[in-house]
């Protein structure tokens, strides 16, 4: 199966996720790459990609904002996708940032419903916990990540 990951990552969570997903789908043809790198023709023959973004005010970020308005109308027709976020949780945020995390929520239903818009498929959308704006990601998600990743791939 040929399998991508695109992903955005500032301060390297959403990418360490990103890493854990490719060795869950080890064994594949997969390939791992930077939402500003992706251009169409890395699409093709691809039988599922998964894109991930850190939460940025509840949104994805910019850089896959740029992608999307990048990608023609209906370029992702008949593309298996799955979405992730790496995002912080409510609990041990102050008390401005708990509120804002808590109005905004989280970025991968916006990125799946932009993704969708292009005419993609989504299987799956997840959110992974980091312990604040620069990390680390919180125990258990890199191994959650990975029985994530596993359960898709082994529906297809
Ligand atoms: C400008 C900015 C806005 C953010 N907004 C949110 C937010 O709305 N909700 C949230 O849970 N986390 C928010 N965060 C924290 C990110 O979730 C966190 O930085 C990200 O998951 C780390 O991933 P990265 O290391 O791949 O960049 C924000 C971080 C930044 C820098």
């Amino acid at each position: 199966m040929r399998i991508l990951i695109v992903y955005d990552s500032v301060y390297g969570n959403t990418e360490k996720i990103a890493f854990a997903l490719r060795e869950a789908v080890a064994g594949h043809d997969e390939r791992l790459m930077r939402a500003s790198e992706l251009n169409l023709h890395d699409l093709e023959g691809a039988d599922l990609v998964f894109f991930g973004t850190p939460t940025h005010g509840g949104r994805y970020t910019e850089e896959f904002k740029e992608l999307l308005e990048r990608l023609p109308e209906g370029s992702l027709s008949g593309l298996d996708a799955a979405v992730f976020d790496t995002s912080m949780p409510e609990e041990g945020q102050g008390f401005i940032t708990k509120k804002v995390v808590k109005f905004f929520g989280h970025a991968s239903p916006k990125l799946a419903e932009a993704l969708e818009k292009k005419g993609a498929r989504i299987l799956a959308g997840e959110t992974f916990m980091v312990q604040g704006k620069e990390g680390p990601v919180l125990p258990g998600e890199t191994e959650r990540a990975k029985a994530w990743a596993e359960e898709i791939v082994s529906k297809l």
